[in-house]
């Protein structure tokens, strides 16, 4: 069982035992059919992954890793808000004729701000900071901007990042951390996808910035679990498990804006059958 199994499938059986129901209150998403998707949900959950130790993919079902980072890379790298950019189909359902999202996630780490140091977008900020002044205290990104909301076609709800940096005593290297604030997660069909993003974005961070990996804190305001995903979730928990998979990402590269989807694989990640297709509620 991989760490990120465990506490996947503890997260679950506390939501179903102990989660508060949203049924018959007011709620905004809805299935496609039109019927309302209420959720079982906790308040305030809090995981901890140690990516020193290893990669927290769970195993139960496979982590679409490629289509995560290519999400992730959309987001953070070409700081883009129009799906045509995107693999995978999962945000079409947001876009306008366009392609776009609005005000949302790339969109605004793309924006430049004026510091003291000069004029550089939000990611731009973390990177100076981990290599001129890893200690700061300061060093964080937040997407969740309202004076733009009103633009945007679904809040983020992975909305900040802070990184913190550690050193520990048998290495001459720094450590990167990171806490990872969501406001919303969908446990099913986003918990480990959002995990494995913000895992390899890590790396990614320590890697141009010569740092090794220390801890990812996952703090989650609202983990729901769909009352249409209740039976997938059910079973999911119960199957196998395998160890974790081994990750791989290409050591060459020392910029963050040079990495590409074909610069990270997950070797030996043994998994059970794919869900197949999951209703999203929109
Ligand atoms: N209700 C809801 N849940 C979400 O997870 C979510 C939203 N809305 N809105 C915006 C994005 C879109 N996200 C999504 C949507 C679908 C999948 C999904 O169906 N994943 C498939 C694999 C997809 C692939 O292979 O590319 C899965 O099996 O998990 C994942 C994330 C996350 N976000
Ligand atoms: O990266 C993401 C993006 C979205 N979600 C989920 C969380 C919620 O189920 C919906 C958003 O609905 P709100 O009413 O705006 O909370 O999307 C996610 O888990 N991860």
């Amino acid at each position: 069982m991989s760490l990120a199994d465990k506490i996947f499938i503890d997260m679950c059986n506390d939501i179903l035992e102990n989660g508060c129901s949203t049924e018959g209150e007011k709620v905004r998403p809805k299935w496609e059919d039109g019927s309302y998707a209420y959720t079982i949900k906790k308040f305030g959950v809090v995981n901890r992954y140690d990516l020193s130790k290893e990669f927290p993919a769970i195993t139960l079902r496979r982590t679409a890793i490629k289509s995560c980072i290519d999400e992730m890379l959309w987001i953070w790298q070409k700081k883009s808000n129009n799906v045509h950019e995107l693999i995978s189909h999962i945000w079409d359902s947001w876009a306008d004729e366009t392609g776009s999202i609005g005000k949302a996630y790339g969109y605004q780490l793309g924006v430049k701000h004026k510091y003291k140091e000069g004029e550089m977008d939000q990611v731009d900020r973390v990177i100076y900071d981990l290599k001129n002044n890893p200690y700061s205290r300061r060093i964080m990104t937040n997407i969740y901007v309202h004076q733009d909301l009103h633009e945007m076609n679904l809040y983020p709800c992975a909305y900040s990042m802070t990184f913190n940096v550690t050193k520990s005593k048998n290495s001459d290297k720094l450590k990167l951390n990171a806490v990872l604030n969501q406001r919303s997660q969908d446990v099913l069909a986003a918990n480990n996808w959002n995990v494995c993003q913000y895992a390899v974005l890590v790396h990614m961070l320590a890697q141009v910035c010569d740092m090794e990996v220390g801890e990812l804190v996952h703090v989650i305001a609202d983990a729901h679990i769909y009352d249409r995903h209740i039976p997938i979730i059910q079973e999911l928990i119960t199957r196998p498990t395998y160890d974790a998979p081994t990750f791989w990402m290409n050591p060459e590269i020392k910029d963050f804006y040079q990495f590409t989807v074909d610069d990270f694989r997950l070797d030996n990640y043994v998994t059970g059958p794919k869900v197949e297709n999951i209703p999203v509620a929109v």
